[in-house]
């Protein structure tokens, strides 16, 4: 019988571990916190990220690493994306040589501007050869729902992807398989970025010409990235770059848009991030991305403009306008 571990309790890792469990897969959701996990053991749901959702049976919660992680088939990894490494060492040393390893994270590491399967990979490099990348148009809730969802696992070596495939598409979560983990995890962080761009639209009280500017131009931006960091250009116009823009930008449900749309309405930063639990994974994605612009000479206007606003006090209104008159360009400027 197939075993999944699930490691990060979050509205996401909830989401997969319900999924994965609905399916009849004996699954293990780990949580950092011992209170956390007794608290989900004793009253069968996640009530902090998905509340009213009931745990079936064949759902165990635990606080104990080692039994979130041995005998498993696949291990989902579903920190933060900040969290992932110091949770790799953690859990490392019972991690079985056949387990695959998913990232389901959407992030980049700020200190070595890593993807996800990049730090996997370092920490873990006997698994090499077992690691993929899960990402697409997958607002938890939504999922969790059962409502109809895709999304692309990304492999280096495809039979890895076809088993993560097989392991978690079900009747209402349909995984495409893809070889370009660079585009998949870089769509997948990126359009976090675009997504609070989106939220300062709602705020702003802007319309759907901007919200359809800022999706079209962030794709620009997203792509230049990734093209320039070895990804497939194709790989943008899917579920992980396309696909998740438009959920993101679109849907008040998405975290990051929520923080866009309040920050525009005139909360702090800090303020607003010590009132959650929930990650927005865009505010360290605008400063990794940045330095990876840098790295890679493409330019990233409206993450540039973003990050000026978060971290550097420029007033919103006073942002579009100088995003607006930058030199003029082509529309297909800086792809070829
Ligand atoms: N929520 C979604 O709809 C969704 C969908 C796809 C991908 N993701 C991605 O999944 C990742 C996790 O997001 P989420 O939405 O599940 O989280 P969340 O925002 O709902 O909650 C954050 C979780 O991180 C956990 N956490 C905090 N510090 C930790 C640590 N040191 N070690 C382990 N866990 C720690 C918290 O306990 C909490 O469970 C993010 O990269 C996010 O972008 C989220
Ligand atoms: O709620 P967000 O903004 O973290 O977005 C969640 C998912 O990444 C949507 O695909």
């Amino acid at each position: 019988m197939v075993a999944v571990g699930v490691i990060g309790s979050g509205a996401w890792g909830t989401t997969l571990a319900l999924l994965l469990a609905r399916k009849g897969i004996s699954t293990t959701i780990w949580d950092h916190r011992v209170e956390r996990a007794l608290e989900m053991q004793r009253t069968r749901e996640n009530s902090v990220f998905l509340p009213n959702i009931r745990f079936p049976d064949n759902l165990s919660i635990t606080s104990d690493i080692a039994e979130a992680v041995q005998a498993k088939d696949l291990l989902l990894l579903v920190t933060p994306s900040q969290k992932l490494r110091e949770n790799l060492r953690l859990l490392a040393p019972y991690l079985a040589p056949e387990t695959l390893l998913v990232s389901a994270s959407k992030g980049i590491e700020i200190t070595s501007l890593q993807r996800m399967t990049e730090v996997i990979a370092e920490e873990l490099p006997d698994w090499r050869e077992r690691i993929a990348a899960l990402s697409g148009p997958n607002l938890s809730r939504e999922v969790a729902e059962g409502k109809p969802t895709a999304a692309v696992v990304a492999s280096d070596v495809p039979e890895v992807a076809i088993q993560a495939r097989t392991i978690i598409t079900c009747s209402t979560f349909r995984v495409y398989t893809s070889n370009d983990v660079i585009g998949v995890e870089l769509g997948g962080a990126l359009k976090n970025i675009i997504a609070i761009a989106a939220g300062f639209n709602v705020g702003l009280g802007y319309g759907e010409n901007a919200k359809a500017a800022i999706i079209t131009r962030g794709l620009a931006e997203i792509s230049r990235l990734g093209v320039a960091a070895g990804a497939n250009a194709l790989t943008f116009a899917g579920l992980a770059g396309i696909g998740d823009l438009i959920a993101t930008c679109a849907s008040p449900l998405s975290r990051n848009q929520q923080l866009g749309r309040r920050l525009a309405e005139g909360e702090k930063l800090n303020d607003i991030l010590q009132s959650t639990h929930s990650v927005a994974e865009g505010v360290s994605t605008t400063q990794a991305a940045l330095k990876l612009a840098a790295r890679y000479q493409v330019e990233m206007p409206i993450a540039r403009q973003l990050s000026l606003i978060l971290f550097e006090g420029l007033d919103p209104h006073k942002a579009v306008p100088e995003l607006m008159m930058r030199d003029p360009k082509g529309e297909l400027e800086g792809f070829a």
